[in-house]
């Protein structure tokens, strides 16, 4: 059985009347890229926003059912949600730097999370977050420039920096290279493959070749539902629905 570090059970989503999750049940492995791939509105943004509470801020939305992290349940009243997130992080479809410098984009969450004693924790911690996010030797020498004077790419990698540096257990991307050249997502992408060693990754893609690039398993979704979970290389070669197949041969989506 292998280490599971986050579970969905039965879990749906309501926006208002309309139920947009039929009951999702998944387990995602410690250390292990998840790919959540499927047609558009099938649910997969709102499947990953259950993972941290994101949709905890979205009016008129519901969420039934179960995800743990390490087994505690995370809708749980008395958790911090703000904790729950710093454990769970998220990068999102657009690069979405503050607008300060890309020093202060690094430390704004050990700073508010308490993580550093003294400015020489938090600079290494700032250092030690760019390196991983690949982003450090080009920025090195402008820590006070603002974050938003650098390209899309960069303020992709300045994001995942923002992420990694509270320590996150799980790193949350929705669609993370679809505002970026083929040059940036490249860099994300064997950014991706290092950052696994780490973190657990759950990544929402349109790209099905990206998919298999980065991914050890992946989920299906259509309509709201989860039609199946397995090896990338299976659900791309072998799956076991027909919906699957119709999907990743180009029938439909
Ligand atoms: N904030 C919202 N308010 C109301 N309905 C929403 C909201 N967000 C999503 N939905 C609905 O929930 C369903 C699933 O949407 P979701 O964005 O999760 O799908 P998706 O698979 O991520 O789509 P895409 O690939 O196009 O981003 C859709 O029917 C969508 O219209």
């Amino acid at each position: 059985m292998a280490d599971v570090k986050m579970s969905a059970r039965q879990v749906r989503v309501h926006y208002g009347d309309n139920e947009a999750l039929h009951g999702i049940d998944v387990d995602i492995r410690r250390n292990e890229v998840l790919a959540l791939i499927g047609p558009s509105g099938c649910g997969k943004s709102t499947f990953l926003r259950c993972l941290n509470r994101m949709n905890d801020s979205i009016e008129g939305c519901r969420v039934s059912g179960s995800v743990t992290l390490d087994g505690v349940d995370v809708y749980d009243p008395a958790l911090d949600v703000v904790q729950i997130r710093a454990r769970v992080g998220m990068v999102f479809q657009k690069p979405n730097p503050f607008p300060k410098s890309i020093y202060d984009n690094v430390c704004y969450g050990p700073r508010i999370h308490g993580l550093t004693r003294n400015r020489t924790e938090l600079d290494e911690v700032v250092e030690t977050s760019l390196r991983r996010a690949g982003l450090w030797e080009e920025v090195k020498d402008r820590l006070a420039a603002p974050g938003t004077g650098l390209s899309g790419g960069q303020q992709q990698r300045l994001c995942i920096a923002r992420a990694i540096a509270v320590s996150p257990e799980v790193i949350l991307m929705d669609e993370p290279c679809s505002a970026l050249d083929p040059i940036a997502t490249a860099h994300i992408e064997e950014l991706i493959d290092e950052l696994r060693r780490n973190y657990t990754i759950v990544i929402v893609t349109h790209n099905m070749q990206q998919a298999a690039r980065v991914s050890r398993r992946t989920a299906f979704f259509h309509l709201g539902n989860l039609v199946e979970t397995g090896d990338t290389e299976t659900i791309f070669t072998n799956p076991g629905d027909q919906r699957t197949q119709d999907y990743i041969t180009g029938r439909f989506g």
